[in-house]
C-alpha cells in the first residue's frame, strides 16, 4: 500500500459543482509529488482535504495505512507552507519556527536544538534573532519552510509557496526546496500552476483539469509523452496542424497514420530550420513565409505560415546568423516522430505507420 492514498475523492460545493470529481492519487515515502493545473482545477481543494481544512464529500484518504479523514486537522501531523508567508511579524525568526513545537510538549532544550537544525537546513541560522519585517520575501518563505519542517511531520504540503517572489528568486528557492526535501526525506505534495516549476522540482507530477486527473507521471513522461491534448498543451507548446491535402502528404511522407485522429500537432522543438533550404533524409520538408521572429537569448521562436498552418519553430542557441526577416521564405524539417495524434476526446492515440 502507498504511504499516502487518496481514493476516489469527490468534493462538492453547492447543488452540483464538483471541485474534485473522483480523484485517486498515491504518494510514496520521501516522494516529491506535484499537483499541476490551471486556476480552479481543484489543486488547493485536494491539498486542503489532505490537511483536514475541508472534508471530502466522498472518498478515502489514508496516511501510513491509517484513515486520515477521522483525524482532526491539528492532530494530523502535517506541515504546511502557504503562498503568503504567514509569519508572525512580532516574533523573532527563532520564535516563529519554535511556535509549532510549543503545543507539542517539547522541552526547552529540545526546542532549541530542533529549531537550530531547521534554521540551518534553510540557511537562516545566522538570523535567528531577527524580526521577519527586516527580511526579504525569500527569507520569510524560508522561515515558513523551517516552521513546517521543525515538527518532523509525516507529510509536507506546500501551496504555491513561490508565487509571491520575483522570477530569479523563484528559481533559486525552488532548487533549495528540492534539495532540502531530499535531505529531510519527508513525502511532499506541492501545488503549482507553473509547468516549468513542476518539471524542475518534482519526482512525479499529477496534471489536473476541472476536478479530474489528466495524467500522473515523471516530469519526463509528462513532457515527453503526454497522454492527452490538455497535458500536451498545458505543459509545453503545441502547433496544431490544419487538416487537408498538405497534412495528408506530410503524414504520408513520414509514414504515419491514425484512423481515429481528430487532430494532429507538433512541438516547436521538433521542427528544424533547414539552412539554405537543404533537404534532409529524415523527416518531411515544409516551406513557408516568416511572419514573426522573437529572439529570447538562449532560444528564438520563428513563426512561419506554411501549407499546414501557422507553425512556431524553436531555434536553440540562435546566433546572430539565425535572425530571420519577416516575409522571408524558409524551409522547415518536421522530425520523423514529431506529429502527435489526438482523438475526438483529446486522448493521445498511436500514430505509427
Ligand atoms: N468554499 C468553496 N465554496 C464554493 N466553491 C469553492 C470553494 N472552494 C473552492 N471552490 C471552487 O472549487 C474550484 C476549485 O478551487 P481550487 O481552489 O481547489 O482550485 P485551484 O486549482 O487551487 O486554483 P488556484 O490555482 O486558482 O488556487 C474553483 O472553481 C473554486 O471556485
Amino acid at each position: 500500500m502507498s504511504y499516502l492514498s487518496v481514493n476516489n475523492a469527490t468534493k462538492q460545493f453547492g447543488e452540483s459543482f464538483k471541485a474534485l470529481n473522483g480523484i485517486s492519487v498515491a504518494v510514496e515515502r520521501g516522494e516529491f509529488f506535484t499537483l499541476l493545473g490551471p486556476s480552479g482545477c481543484g489543486k488547493t481543494t485536494l491539498l486542503r482535504s489532505i490537511a483536514g481544512f475541508n472534508d471530502l464529500t466522498s472518498g478515502e484518504i489514508t496516511l501510513g495505512g491509517a484513515n486520515l479523514r477521522v483525524v482532526p486537522p491539528h492532530q494530523r501531523d502535517i506541515g504546511m507552507v502557504f503562498q503568503d508567508y504567514a509569519v508572525f511579524p512580532h516574533l523573532s525568526v527563532f520564535d516563529n519556527v519554535a511556535f509549532g513545537l510549543k503545543p507539542r510538549k517539547v522541552s526547552a532544550e529540545a526546542i532549541k536544538a530542533r529549531v537550530a537544525e531547521a534554521l540551518a537546513a534553510v540557511r537562516l541560522d545566522a538570523m535567528a534573532d531577527r524580526l521577519p519585517a527586516a527580511m526579504s520575501g525569500g527569507q520569510q518563505q524560508r522561515i515558513g519552510l523551517a516552521r513546517a519542517m521543525v515538527i518532523n511531520p509525516q507529510l509536507l504540503l506546500m501551496d504555491e509557496p513561490l508565487s509571491n517572489l520575483d522570477a530569479k528568486l523563484r528559481i533559486e528557492l525552488r532548487e533549495e526546496i528540492r534539495d532540502i526535501q531530499k535531505q529531510v526525506n519527508i513525502a511532499t505534495i506541492y501545488v503549482t500552476h507553473d509547468q516549468e516549476e513542476a518539471l524542475a522540482i518534482s519526482d512525479r507530477i499529477c496534471v489536473m483539469n476541472a476536478g479530474r486527473i489528466e495524467q500522473i507521471g515523471t516530469p519526463q513522461e509528462i513532457y515527453g509523452n503526454p497522454q492527452t491534448q490538455f497535458v500536451a498543451t498545458f505543459v509545453g507548446t503545441l502547433n496544431f496542424l490544419n487538416a487537408g491535402a498538405a497534412l495528408d502528404a506530410m503524414l504520408g511522407q513520414l509514414n504515419l497514420s491514425a484512423a481515429a485522429a481528430k487532430s494532429w500537432a507538433v512541438r516547436p522543438e521538433h521542427l528544424d530550420l533547414l539552412v539554405d533550404g537543404a533537404p534532409t533524409s529524415d523527416g518531411a520538408t515544409l516551406s513557408g513565409m516568416v511572419s514573426k521572429f522573437t529572439y529570447l537569448g538562449r532560444e528564438a521562436h520563428l513563426q512561419v505560415e506554411t501549407e499546414v498552418g501557422r507553425l512556431v519553430v524553436q531555434l536553440a542557441n540562435p546566433g546572430m546568423a539565425a535572425t530571420k526577416a519577416v516575409g522571408e521564405t524558409v524551409s522547415i524539417n518536421v522530425q520523423p516522430s514529431a506529429p502527435m495524434a489526438f482523438d475526438a476526446e483529446g486522448r493521445r492515440i498511436s500514430s505509427k505507420g
